[in-house]
């Protein structure tokens, strides 16, 4: 089995003028693997993308995709890419284009491509400029996904399609995942990244504050119930109930917090006629806005480094 990532991104550092934008991160997709790229606005997502494809040059650190340069052609036919930054030619149609993808990467076949606009409910005869912000992001999805590659980079994939389609595209994401391939899924909602992630990065002011699995982020949540009963609640029902770290009754409903587990609670109001449950599935929301809330959060000069004030558009473009 092969055991070098296929996704390497190490101590990779981005500044632009004064502003660092990424600053030492260090993120690996393995084969087989989602991993979901969470931050807010700002915080360095598409800068890390954009160093991981090749397209800007890092200030710092090294990147890796299939243990070679991502800018090598050979790698770059097995990768499958979807940016906010790709611009199609208007003029062209749907088809002429996607045939174009089709050949730079040795296949698929226009009746595999066709399958593929098919299930994304795209008409390949229109022209790219007649179409919809949602359908222009279905061509980018069939054109990174047509030749199955190895390693798909998603920068905010969903962005503009309607729920149903974005389920599509989590299903296509599934079908790669399960073929081996590993993915980089960048995103700034939390349910559509929870769902399709095997680990999740957080990412805030260009610094990886956070990176487990979904599963471990889970076990450590609390959980926040309300339990509504039939009769009034016994008194001191839930004493000395492991895990409980709040609790407040109002009259038949109780309003409890649970670290971990909540086995024990359960265990305890059985048979105590619980009408109602109500859990606030806000667990994983929780931690993950606790790190998108910065108390000491500044203009984003505030984090450049010393050396002069922050400028746009100072990288270095090899697109
Ligand atoms: N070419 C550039 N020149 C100067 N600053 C830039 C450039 N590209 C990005 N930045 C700055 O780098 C920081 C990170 O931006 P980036 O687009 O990577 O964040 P993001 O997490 O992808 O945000 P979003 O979710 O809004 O796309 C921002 O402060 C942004 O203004």
């Amino acid at each position: 089995m092969n055991e070098v990532p296929l996704i390497e991104i190490d101590h990779l550092t981005k500044r632009f003028g004064a502003l660092t934008a990424v600053d030492a991160l260090d993120l690996h997709v393995r084969a087989g693997e989602v991993y979901g790229l969470l931050g807010p606005n700002g915080a360095g997502k598409t800068t890390a993308i954009r160093s991981l494809m090749g397209f800007i040059n890092p200030s710092r650190g090294r990147v890796r995709v299939l243990d070679g340069q991502p800018r090598d052609l050979d790698i770059r036919r097995r990768v499958g890419y979807v940016g906010g930054d790709v611009t199609f030619e208007r003029n062209l149609r749907v088809q002429t284009l996607l045939t174009w993808y089709a050949r730079l990467r040795g296949g698929p076949s226009w009746a595999e491509i066709n399958e593929l606009c098919e299930q994304l409910s795209l008409d390949p005869s229109r022209k790219i400029g007649q179409l919809s912000t949602g359908n222009r992001q279905k061509v980018a999805i069939v054109q990174a996904f047509m030749h199955e590659p190895d390693v798909l980079v998603l920068d905010e994939p969903t962005s503009g399609l309607d729920p149903l389609l974005q389920r599509s595209v989590l299903g296509l994401v599934r079908q790669r995942r399960e073929d081996g391939a590993g993915v980089l899924f960048s995103s700034h909602l939390l349910p559509e990244v929870e769902d399709i992630a095997d680990r999740i990065g957080i990412l805030r002011r260009g610094v990886l504050v956070r990176e487990d699995t979904i599963a471990n982020i889970r076990e450590i949540a609390r959980q926040r119930l309300e339990l509504r009963f039939a009769d009034d609640i016994p008194e001191g029902l839930f004493d000395g109930v492991d895990g409980i770290s709040s609790l407040e009754i109002t009259g038949r409903t109780a309003h409890i917090v649970v670290d971990g587990s909540v086995a024990p609670l359960i265990d305890t109001v059985a048979g105590h006629g619980v009408e109602r449950v109500v859990t606030h599935d806000e667990d994983l929301e929780d931690i993950f806005f606790g790190y998108y809330q910065d108390p000491d959060d500044e203009p984003a000069a505030d984090r450049a480094v010393p050396g002069g004030p922050a400028t746009h558009g100072q990288d270095s473009e090899v697109a």
